[in-house]
């Protein structure tokens, strides 16, 4: 159940029951308020009957003794030009005939009878539970009205007996009854519609965070609530866009930095495994990196060969065009063995001017080629853009013998280079037995 559905439901739960408990109370004092005025209507006209009833005879005694109640005021409300059918006579009645209102009253009955007692509280008219001369209970006491004739208190009427209602009022109290229904049927519907409305406002920034929220976890930690409210949830919206502002800040400062970490230990690494003069491979990575070629060259029987090189005279270089020059031929010489060999050959400066250069899935007669035409690229290369003078010509040594380890395959290829040396240099030697 989503939370804005759980407010709606409050809202409207909430205002059902307070519309239910405002409408109850509402037609209960309503009801109470009616009952109440109907009484005191009733109550006057009794009280006015027993004014007329005494006044007309002079007194109680000789009334009671001249006319019965029940008979003075039906010819009382006929002189008045009234139906008793509100008289509150019943009292009178009741003493003549108990059982018989409608013969005194007409159709209608009357929603109060009246016990009447005198300023002793003891019954002057017979109605149940009373006789004439019986004493009031306490709680008739408590409720009984005092009637005045000429100033003095003539006696007290007690109202009795349970309201019943007139058709007329009946018809008025069930037209108040429905107004009130159309009055909570329309309160109700107001509050559905507002629930709906405020559920969904006050619940709009939640949902925002929630989504926010969402995303975050999949990674999007810049997430931004759009509200201008001030209250706890704004406050609630402006917090999380703070912190969410904060947190992608200092998530892209930790990847910033995590990547400058990475790219200067990618540096370093580079650093460790280069000659830092020709940016070739140096000769630990060489061993390294050539010992895994030699064993998966042995494990899968490919042909791989392995050249040693060395620049002719490079101590005369030195000694005739300068150390600097010597550098600038080591360079240029490493270039060339790098760019003209393929990205699969791993080239390596191996100490001083020796070149070292392993040619994996290379036959030692594909080696001696690929060397060939290296040793005449150097040869050819216009070293007198350097030095006019300057003649570069390298001897190199080859070496397939696979079931030899590197290290012994290296020492035989510099076996053939020191042949090369030897037999005049500028020249490629290698094993002619196994060519
Ligand atoms: N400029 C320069 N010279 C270097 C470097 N490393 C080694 N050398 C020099 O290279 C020379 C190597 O000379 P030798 O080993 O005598 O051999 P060579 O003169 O090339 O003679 P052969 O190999 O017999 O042809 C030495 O004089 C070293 O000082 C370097 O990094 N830069």
């Amino acid at each position: 159940m989503t939370l804005r559905f759980k407010l709606m439901l409050a809202l409207l739960l909430t205002n059902l029951l307070s519309i239910a408990v405002v409408g109850g109370i509402a037609y209960y004092k309503l009801a109470a308020k009616f009952s109440e005025s109907l009484m005191q209507e009733a109550f006057t006209r009794f009280e006015q009957d027993v004014i007329a009833y005494v006044q007309t005879y002079g007194s109680w005694v000789r009334a009671t003794e001249s006319e019965p109640f029940s008979l003075f005021i039906e010819r009382y409300a006929a002189f008045l030009g009234k139906t008793p059918q509100h008289n509150m006579g019943l009292g009178a009645s009741l003493q003549q005939a108990p059982n018989n209102t409608h013969s005194v009253y007409g159709s209608h009955l009357p929603p109060f009878r009246f016990v009447l007692s005198d300023p002793y509280h003891l019954a002057l008219l017979a109605v149940p539970p009373y006789d004439v001369g019986d004493q009031l209970s306490h709680e008739d006491i408590q409720r009984a009205r005092p009637i005045y004739i000429n100033g003095q208190l003539f006696g007290y009427a007690v109202p009795k007996g349970v309201l019943t209602l007139s058709q007329q009022d009946k018809t008025y109290l069930n037209a108040m009854r429905e107004a009130l229904m159309v009055g909570v049927v329309t309160a109700l519907f107001l509050a559905l519609v507002l629930g709906v409305i405020f559920g969904n406002r006050v619940s709009l920034p939640l949902r925002q965070l929630a989504h926010a929220l969402r995303a975050m976890g999949e990674g999007k930690l810049r997430q931004y609530i759009n509200t201008r409210r001030q209250d706890e949830l704004g406050l609630l919206a402006q917090n999380f866009n703070r912190m969410s502002e904060d947190l992608a800040t200092s998530h892209e400062a930790l990847q910033a930095s995590h990547a400058k970490i990475q790219a200067q230990a990618k540096q370093l690494k580079e650093l460790s495994i280069r000659d830092g003069l020709t940016q070739l491979y140096n000769r630990r990575h060489f061993d390294e990196y050539a010992s895994r070629l030699h064993a998966e060259a042995l494990r899968y029987q490919h042909p791989f060969t392995v050249m040693m090189g060395d620049i002719d005279f490079f101590k005369r270089i030195n000694d005739n065009f300068s150390h600097a020059t010597g550098d600038l031929v080591l360079k240029q010489v490493a270039q060339l063995l790098q760019t003209h060999t393929r990205n699969s050959d791993l080239v390596a400066r191996y100490g001083g001017e020796e070149f070292v250069i392993a040619f994996s899935q290379t036959s030692l007669a594909q080696a001696v080629g690929l060397c060939e035409r290296l040793r005449a690229q150097i040869e050819a290369y216009p070293w007198h853009t350097i030095h006019p003078d300057l003649k570069v010509t390298m001897s190199m040594g080859l070496n397939d013998r696979l079931e030899d380890n590197l290290e012994n395959m290296l020492k035989l290829a510099d076996q053939y280079l020191y042949e090369a040396k030897h037999q005049g240099r500028n020249q490629v030697r290698y094993a002619t037995v196994n060519f």
